[in-house]
């Protein structure tokens, strides 16, 4: 059956550990499917239409044999449960979803809107975080609510969107992302010119 891996983020900005974690997706899932969404456990600074446009930039960057990954922008919600019905109306119910988190999330995600409902739809793919380490208890929890879940092989960068919200933390970014940051003047305390 197709696998269709479903990767949503913030993305406020994206970067360098979506885009590790997109190319790992595409050379397994036979396509990968990106969107930005709002969290309802965060604010966000940024418009849904700039991360957007980044995300867009951080996938161009991405050189697959495959070609697999796609920005859906219709995706977007801040509920998965929604996210996985509209996938449902453009891939139809023959196919395998995989939803991607980090281990960062397994510990909220019992809290999810109709986790049990989301849970039946779709597989989880957990990404180890550095600093999140994957807890049993947490995981057993997720399975008591219906959770098939397994765990990628994959070290992805360090980084977050919020070292460089806060920090200004460069290794977090991609070029064209800081350029189009730049470009854009987003994120208001790091205006500096980006590095070439
Ligand atoms: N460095 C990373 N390693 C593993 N998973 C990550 C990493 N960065 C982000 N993810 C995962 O990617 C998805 C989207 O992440 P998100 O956009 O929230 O990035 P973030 O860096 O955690 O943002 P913020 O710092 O604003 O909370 C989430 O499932 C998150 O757990
Ligand atoms: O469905 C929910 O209740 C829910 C609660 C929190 C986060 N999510 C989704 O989880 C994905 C990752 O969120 P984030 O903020 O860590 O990038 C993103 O697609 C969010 O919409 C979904």
């Amino acid at each position: 059956m197709t696998k269709i891996a479903l990767f949503g983020t913030s993305a406020d900005p994206p970067t360098a550990a979506h885009k590790a974690i997109m190319l790992w997706l595409s050379n397994r899932y036979d396509s990968v499917a990106v969107w930005a969404s709002n969290n309802p456990f965060k604010s966000h600074q940024t418009s849904l239409e700039h991360r957007h446009k980044m995300l867009g930039l951080l996938i161009g960057e991405i050189d697959t044999p495959s070609q697999n990954i796609s920005l859906h922008e219709e995706l977007s919600s801040s509920r998965s449960l929604e996210t996985v019905e509209k996938a449902k109306e453009i891939w139809g119910n023959e196919v395998e979803f995989i939803l991607v988190i980090g281990s960062d999330l397994v510990s909220q995600m019992p809290r999810w809107y109709r986790i049990r409902e989301l849970l039946q739809e779709v597989e989880l793919l957990v990404v180890p975080r550095l600093g999140y380490e994957i807890n049993e208890g947490d995981l057993e929890v997720l399975k008591q609510l219906g959770a098939k879940v397994a765990i990628a092989d994959l070290n992805a960068p360090a980084v977050s969107s919020t070292a460089y919200r806060e920090n200004g933390d460069r290794d977090a970014l991609t070029p064209p992302v800081a350029e189009y940051i730049y470009q854009a003047q987003l994120y208001a305390c790091q205006k500096a010119a980006p590095s070439k």
